[in-house]
Parts: C-alpha cells; sequence; structure tokens
C-alpha cells in the first residue's frame, strides 16, 4: 500500500493564508497588531535555526514582532527580569523562550515568570492544568499542531486506538491528554503511551490504528514494529550528517521509507510536524491578542 503522505508544510500554508486575513481584520476592525517576543539565550545552530523560522513567520503575517538575543551566560535573575519586562509591555501579546536553556538556568522558574494570558508556547502550570481539565487554554504547539493535521487529513480519531511513543512534558504527556479527552472533532481516542520503561513497545505499537512517535532518536520504529494501514506521525528531527554544501540531513524517529510501505498515511521529516509547531504559535498569539483587546477568543 502507498502511503498518503500527510504535509505539515502544505497544511501550515493553508492555516498561514487563514491567519494573515484575521490579522488583517483585527489591526482594520480593531486596531490590534498582534504582538510576539522570541527570546533566545545563546547561539545553539537549531534554536537558532527555529527562532528565525518563527519571526519570518510572525513578519509575513504582519505581526509586531521582536527577536531578543540574549548572551549564553545571561544570568537567571536578568532572564527573569526581562520577561517581567514582556510582561508589562502592552504590545507584546505572546512571549516565547526558545528551549532548552543552558545549565546555569532553571527552566521551570523561566517558564513560571511567563504571564499565563501571554504564555503562547503553552507550558505555563496554569495553560497545562487548564488543558488536563478541557477549559479553553493556550494549547502546546506542537500537540496542537497533530491534533490540526488529523483533523485536516480527515483522521477517524473517534473510537481509535492511539499509540504515543514518549512521555516528554512538550509533546508526549499533552498530545496523549488532549486525544483521550472527549474533544471534538479530534478526541475520543484509547490512548497508550510508552516510554524508556516499558518492556515491549512493538506489542504496543503493532496495536496502533495511530502512532505519534517523538521519542527523541533516529528511526527508532520500523516496519515490524507497526500494523499495515497504521498512521503514523513522526515528530522527531534528528540531525543525522551534513551534505558536501554543509546543509544538514534530516530524519525522523521512524524508519520513513520501511514504514511508508505498510502505512495508510505518514508525516515526513522535514515538511511534517515541524512547520505546524511554528504555524500553532502564530495561531496562538493570535489568539493571545484577541485575549488581551477583550474580543472573543478560543482560549479564554
Ligand atoms: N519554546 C519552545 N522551545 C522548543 C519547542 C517549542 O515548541 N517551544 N519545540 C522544539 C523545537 N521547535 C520549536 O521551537 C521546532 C522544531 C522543529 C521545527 C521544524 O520546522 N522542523 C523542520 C526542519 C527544520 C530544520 O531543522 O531544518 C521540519 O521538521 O520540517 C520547528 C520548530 C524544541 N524547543
Amino acid at each position: 500500500m502507498a502511503a498518503k503522505i500527510i504535509s505539515g508544510k502544505e497544511i501550515s500554508k493553508e492555516i498561514r493564508e487563514e491567519l494573515k486575513k484575521e490579522v488583517q481584520e483585527l489591526k482594520e476592525k480593531h486596531g490590534v497588531t498582534p504582538g510576539l517576543v522570541t527570546i533566545l539565550v545563546g547561539n545553539n545552530p537549531a534554536s537558532v535555526s527555529y527562532v528565525t523560522a518563527k519571526q519570518k513567520a510572525a513578519h509575513d503575517l504582519g505581526f509586531y514582532s521582536v527577536q531578543d538575543n540574549q548572551p549564553e551566560d545571561i544570568s537567571e535573575e536578568a532572564l527573569l527580569d526581562l520577561i517581567k519586562k514582556y510582561n508589562e509591555d502592552p504590545k507584546i501579546h505572546g512571549i516565547l523562550v526558545q528551549l532548552p536553556l543552558p545549565k546555569h538556568i532553571d527552566e521551570r522558574k523561566v517558564i513560571y515568570a511567563i504571564d499565563p494570558r501571554k504564555d503562547v508556547d503553552g507550558f505555563h502550570p496554569v495553560n497545562v492544568g487548564k488543558m488536563v481539565i478541557g477549559e479553553p487554554c493556550f494549547l502546546p504547539c506542537t500537540p496542537h499542531g497533530i491534533l490540526v493535521m488529523l483533523e485536516r487529513a480527515g483522521v477517524e480519531v473517534d473510537g481509535a486506538e492511539v499509540v504515543v511513543v514518549g512521555r516528554s512534558n512538550i509533546v508526549g504527556k499533552p498530545v496523549a491528554n488532549l486525544l483521550l479527552q472527549k474533544r471534538k472533532p479530534v478526541g475520543n481516542a484509547t490512548v497508550t503511551v510508552c516510554h524508556t520503561g516499558t518492556r515491549d513497545m512493538a506489542f504496543h505499537t503493532r496495536r496502533a490504528d495511530i502512532l505519534i512517535v517523538a521519542a527523541g532518536r533516529p528511526k527508532v520504529v520500523t516496519a515490524d514494529m507497526v500494523k499495515e494501514g497504521v498512521v503514523v506521525i513522526d515528530v522527531g528531527v534528528n540531525r543525522i550528517g551534513t551534505t558536501p554544501e554543509g546543509k544538514a540531513i534530516l530524519c525522523g524517529d521512524v524508519d520513513f521509507e520501511s514504514v511508508k510501505e505498510k502505512a495508510a498515511a505518514i508525516t515526513p521529516v522535514p515538511g511534517g510536524v515541524g512547520p505546524m509547531t511554528i504555524t500553532m504559535l502564530m495561531k496562538n498569539t493570535v489568539e493571545a491578542a484577541k485575549l488581551w483587546a477583550g474580543l472573543p477568543c478560543e482560549v479564554a
């Protein structure tokens, strides 16, 4: 069976077109320009490229956007002060601190410092708590992107056996939680989460109607671990080498070439979940702007 390719790049394009119109309308009818700051500490090459892509997307949509670069050795106190400044800045509706942070900074303190009403990453415990009990809130961008991809690709989630590989706070735990909720149009699944303590991973993955892999290791899911007709969402972005021209060679956590022969649908890497992460950040920033302007929105 030749798998359908679920292109995050294409779905992102559609959503960004919709957002562009919404931003225009917010500006013209309400005098509101969504404002986003992305804070980068140090110069980790992957983080630099993600933040650059976020700024480009914000610029293309007509946001007010600020790129705030800080040195690797910024103190935790100075970073917390910077967040306080943006919490109080009325032009900024969304604050994103690119992760990971250097070891001397407590990521937890940084996330807690962001005003939950500007937490467009959806990482603050106020938003995480609301998400778990199914209240309107900022959803974390990668899990949110996965829900939208499943919805727009027409994948039947209601009643499906979903297996999530990975239990990170950014992807595994939230996506598992969202898919088990009685959410429409995408939810009401039976969800299993596999992790490094799982005894027989293949036993679980072979049962999956929908398999979401966020293991953080290249090609850990192979064709013998999936059933015919599975829908595979690959969250991994692994740099496995460089081309002679110096470009990174990427692969996912799934062995795409072999698994695509058995799957009904599969996301590629690159061009799958990654672009959706950035698009859902843009969506959250538009929702944040509406929230601060007192307009109806999806996050309150
Ligand atoms: N504050 C945050 N930090 C991090 C998050 C996050 O959601 N918020 N997630 C990841 C990294 N990430 C976003 O920041 C991210 C990862 C991958 C992509 C992406 O578009 N990938 C492309 C490949 C791009 C490349 O590396 O060449 C793809 O898959 O097609 C976007 C965003 C950790 N940190």
